[in-house]
């Protein structure tokens, strides 16, 4: 079997390596000719996936992406030349929902939005929608879901309308990006939208850039009084609006959903899709390529000295991740679109809340105890 990857699919050769002939490419590389007598092609979602690509494919059977999103491939014709086509879905969802939430941690520190009081508006309620809303239980942080296809196929969680979400404190998007059928998202975002949010409220977009109508929002921003709003996707990426930057209060260079175990994860669901080609059994798990974890230390006195029992649950996930230092890289790294492409590329290793080891000053209490548990954290 011969393999096609981008060479961005973190242990790729050690995962295609067995099946035969393996070999990469760099992003935006891939020409046609390179597609011949390949069964197999893995890439991420700085690959285009389209009939002019395919245009030589003669033996093409399986195109995998290590991503949850899908809108880089063009799966009508894939589904008409009779290519199967898989996505990781749900790979890096808890990335992604710990993303928002050292979003949400830090909006909480510096009296942008008060996590105790505060609704949250999860719009789009699958694997990252969930997993956020795990971790805003955990923490006891109210939220509503909104998801009209979800509901449609008789979910049953409940579920709230479109305007209860432009009401509340936090609106979190995490849908695909879709253009057709009964529940488009492009630019669902849109002038009219922004035109009805306040200063009060802050935006969070870590799904696709064009859900938002980026030419709205800059306006919406620049008039004033605009919502606080953080991005992680752009339009048009890796060509994106540099000048909108400014307007915003955090943005990252789409790496929301980057931590370790969410890339290795998408790495490890296109091979286990190979070894069903293949008629093989998987040998290759996780466990096998994930590193340990490292130790946290965590003064646990200073963390309730401000009477906030989110305090130390606030800590502990900034410690791990705090958001605002991709937004400072990001920041200071942008020139051009080889520099966005770059950053996320060369993105600095992430680790997921769970499996941390918490060595703390003090025993916390047994609450905060539960809920540090909860997040996934062993306490030592
Ligand atoms: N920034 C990043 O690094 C990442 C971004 N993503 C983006 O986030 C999206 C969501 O990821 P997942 O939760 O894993 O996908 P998912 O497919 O599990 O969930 C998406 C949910 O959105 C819902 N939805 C679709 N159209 C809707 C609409 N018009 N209104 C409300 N809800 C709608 C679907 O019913 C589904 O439940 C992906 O498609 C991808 O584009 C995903 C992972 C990482
Ligand atoms: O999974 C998705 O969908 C994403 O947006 C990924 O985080 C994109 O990462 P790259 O494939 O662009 O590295």
């Amino acid at each position: 079997m011969k393999i096609r990857y981008e060479n961005s699919l973190p242990l790729a050769a050690e995962y295609f390596g067995s099946f035969g002939e393996a070999s990469g490419y760099d992003v935006g590389t891939l020409t046609p000719e390179q597609l011949v007598d390949f069964d197999v092609l893995a890439v991420r979602s700085t690959t285009r996936v389209t009939p002019e690509l395919l245009n030589c494919a003669n033996r093409l059977t399986l195109v995998g992406t290590a991503t949850a999103g899908i809108n880089h491939l063009d799966t009508r014709y894939l589904d008409a030349q009779g290519i199967y086509w898989m996505s990781a879905a749900g790979c890096n969802a808890q990335a992604v929902a710990e993303y928002v939430l050292s979003v949400l941690c830090n909006a909480h520190l510096e009296d942008i939005t008060d996590l105790k009081r505060a609704r949250v508006g999860i719009v789009g309620a699958g694997h990252v929608g969930s997993a956020l809303s795990r971790l805003l239980d955990v923490l006891g942080i109210e939220y509503v879901l909104y998801d009209p296809p979800l509901a449609e196929q008789g979910d049953e969680r409940p579920f709230t309308d479109w305007l209860t979400i432009l009401n509340c404190d936090v609106i979190t998007l995490h849908v695909p990006f879709v253009q057709n059928g009964a529940f488009p998202t492009d630019k669902m975002i849109d002038a009219e939208v922004l035109a009805g949010l306040s200063a009060k409220q802050l935006l969070i977009n870590a799904c696709r850039g064009e859900v938002i109508d980026e030419v709205a929002l800059k306006q919406r921003l620049m008039a004033g009084d605009g919502p606080t709003v953080v991005l992680d996707v752009f339009a048009n990426e890796p060509d994106i609006d540099a000048d909108l930057l400014q307007y915003l209060w955090l943005a990252t260079p789409h790496i929301a959903g980057h931590t370790l175990e969410g890339k290795y994860s998408g790495t490890q669901m296109v091979y286990e899709a190979i070894c069903d080609l293949a008629g093989q059994t998987p040998e290759k798990s996780l466990d096998d390529f994930l590193p340990e974890r490292p130790n946290l230390h965590v003064d646990l006195e200073l963390c309730s000295d401000q009477g906030d029992n989110l305090a130390p649950a606030i800590a502990l996930v900034l410690s791990v991740y705090d958001v605002k230092e991709d937004n400072n890289h990001f920041r200071k790294g942008l020139a051009g679109p080889t520099s966005f492409t770059a950053m996320r590329k060369q993105y600095r290793v992430r680790r997921e809340l769970a499996g941390h080891k918490v060595e703390c000053s003090q025993q916390p209490d047994s609450a905060i105890a539960t809920q540090l548990a909860k997040l996934g954290f062993n306490l030592k």
